[in-house]
């Protein structure tokens, strides 16, 4: 995040780790790179160790430590005799026996090698003082950092005639969570799953004995795409692990897709260690859903380039009301938690936006560098101002809240709402006059079908869940890195909320778009 630390953590840890291996033949430690371990000196502090950067090989330290964490968990870790068959999903042609088996190509097969990897990171930073750097020592070296290319895999781990199938969406709604559970049923069938099911209403349809399970094929999904929400409902909160994994063993589920955010991926990878504990054959991929973009590592996650095209109806608005108005002021709240990356990036899109307020910069409303103080400035220098304030925005402004949601997620106070009262107050007792108009678009943004971006982006993701599970892989996730495909273990993803840096170019480029100051 743009910081510089002269020692670096390792954590060393696995979704899996009592059936962790090393040796897995299947996965190829020698990237190009490797160079002869030795030991370098650690500085241990409780279980995590920490690098010396006077270590001539720290680096190697480093990448094999990376090398480990990213590894993905796989159903050999458990049950290493587990047999592999020929994939029934080609890539290439199929035959009329749809769907059977498909004739291989000798010449080429359209498949992932497991040893195929994805950089993480592709900018070279020569200095830590570059704008956004992210070094890992302090001489800021370049440190390759691969994770794996997801795909359909030549060797599947599940016979598609002995897989029951189940698809759960948690959490908030998000755009395009109908098209991920459409492209995931489509590809089971393909593979030549028959036995699909929907659980309803998040994870509580597996404790919830007047909830029943819902059917699923491509006739029934082939249509859901074309509206917003979740044909299986959401929810938060419900059952624990354990009962979870009861009621999948109950039903004889051993492929188990969650769409959610960092709540539902905790309890994702939850359910695999369970299933690990219980020496089950169980797949549980992740599918990130999030508006609020706050997952780690990964490009942007499904439904956030929608709620930010959504945005734009509620932030137009806003500038033509305060515009025609005399001395207009137009303020819009919208969602993000934690991360304002809906904000940053709904102002930007705008370019109607004097004034972007997110969770991870601090500001005063008050005082003579407060956001308020501004707000004359805008409406004596060019007649009306439009704010956009995130949800998690300055809420050490507002009086501290204990309440919190079904999952235990705080439950913020209103920002926006305190941001048009206090407008209106100072605007009162300067006097003068200010036309305030708020508008909270909050459950429009994200109840919308997807766009056109988002539809492709999660019709690709459904697709590569389904050619995970089928891997043999559990516990991990898909996305994007750079533009392109890539598994990663759940843990790494999740470790805390992805934040806008403030260091950031992107931030930057924010500022640079409205054009306001520091507000501290
Ligand atoms: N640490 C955890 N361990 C196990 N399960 C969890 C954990 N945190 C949350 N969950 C479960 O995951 C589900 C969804 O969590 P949550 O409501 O936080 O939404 P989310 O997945 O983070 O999505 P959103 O982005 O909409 O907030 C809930 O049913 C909740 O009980
Ligand atoms: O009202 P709900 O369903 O709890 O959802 C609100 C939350 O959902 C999110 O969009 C995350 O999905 C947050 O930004 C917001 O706080
Ligand atoms: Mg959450």
């Amino acid at each position: 995040m743009g910081t510089l630390s002269h020692v670096i953590t390792l954590h060393g840890l696995t979704s899996c780790s009592y059936a962790h291996s090393h040796s897995n033949p299947r996965f190829n430690t020698s990237l190009p790179t490797r160079v002869p371990r030795v030991f370098a000196k650690l500085k241990t502090q409780n279980s995590t160790a920490a690098i010396d950067f006077t270590d001539p090989y720290w680096k190697t330290k480093f990448k094999d430590d990376f090398q480990q964490r990213f590894r993905l968990p796989h159903v050999t870790d458990i049950f290493p005799d587990a047999a592999s068959v020929p994939s029934t999903f080609c890539p290439k042609k199929r035959t009329s026996d749809f769907p059977g088996n498909y004739p291989s190509d000798d010449d080429w097969h359209g498949y992932i090698n497991d040893n195929d990897r994805v950089l993480l990171k592709t900018i070279y930073y020569s200095s830590p003082t570059s704008a956004g750097a992210e070094c890992i020592d302090p001489g800021c070296n370049w440190v390759e950092q691969w994770v794996h290319r997801a795909g359909p895999r030549e060797k599947i781990y599940f016979k598609p005639e002995e897989v029951k199938a189940a698809i759960v969406t948690c959490g908030g709604l998000c755009p395009g969570l109908n098209d991920v559970i459409r492209q995931i049923v489509i590809t089971l069938e393909i593979y030549g799953v028959t036995k699909i099911v929907g659980i309803p209403f998040g994870y509580r349809g597996f404790s919830d004995k007047e909830l029943i399970e819902v059917p699923l094929s491509r006739k029934v999904v082939q249509n859901i795409h074309l509206s917003g929400g979740s044909l299986l409902g959401v929810s938060r909160g419900g059952p624990g692990v354990s009962e979870i994994v009861n009621s999948l063993e109950e039903r004889g589920i051993n492929m188990l897709f969650v769409l959610g955010g960092n709540g539902t991926h905790a309890g994702a990878n939850a359910i695999h260690n369970e299933c690990c504990k219980r020496r089950l054959q169980v797949s549980v991929i992740g599918v990130p859903k999030t508006i609020d973009n706050d997952i780690l590592l990964m490009d942007k996650t499904f439904g956030f380039d929608t709620a930010v095209e959504e945005a734009q109806r509620a932030i137009n608005s806003a500038y033509i009301e305060a515009h025609s108005a005399y001395h207009g002021i137009g303020i819009v709240k919208l969602m993000g938690r934690d991360s304002g990356f809906i904000a940053m990036h709904a102002s930007l899109a705008s370019g109607q936006i004097d004034i972007c307020l997110i969770p991870e910069i601090p500001f005063n409303l008050h005082g003579p560098s407060g956001v308020l103080s501004y707000l004359k400035y805008l409406i004596e220098t060019k007649g009306s101002a439009v704010v956009c304030v995130a949800e998690g925005a300055g809420q050490d402004l507002l009086q501290k809240t204990n309440a919190t949601d079904a999952s235990g997620n705080t439950v913020y106070r209103d920002i926006g709402v305190y941001t048009q009262q206090e407008t209106k107050r100072y605007f009162k007792e300067i006097g003068v006059h200010a036309d305030v108009k708020y508008i909270d678009p909050t459950y429009m943004i994200r109840a919308c079908r997807a766009n056109a971006s988002d539809g492709i982006f999660c019709t690709v993701l459904g697709q590569n869940a389904v050619h995970g599970a089928f891997a043999g892989f559990s516990g991990i996730t898909v996305g994007t890195c750079n533009t392109h495909y890539a598994y990663f273990p759940i843990p790494e993803v999740i470790s805390h909320p992805r934040l806008v840096d403030s260091n950031s170019r992107m931030w930057h480029r924010c500022l640079t778009a409205t054009g306001q100051p520091d507000f501290i």
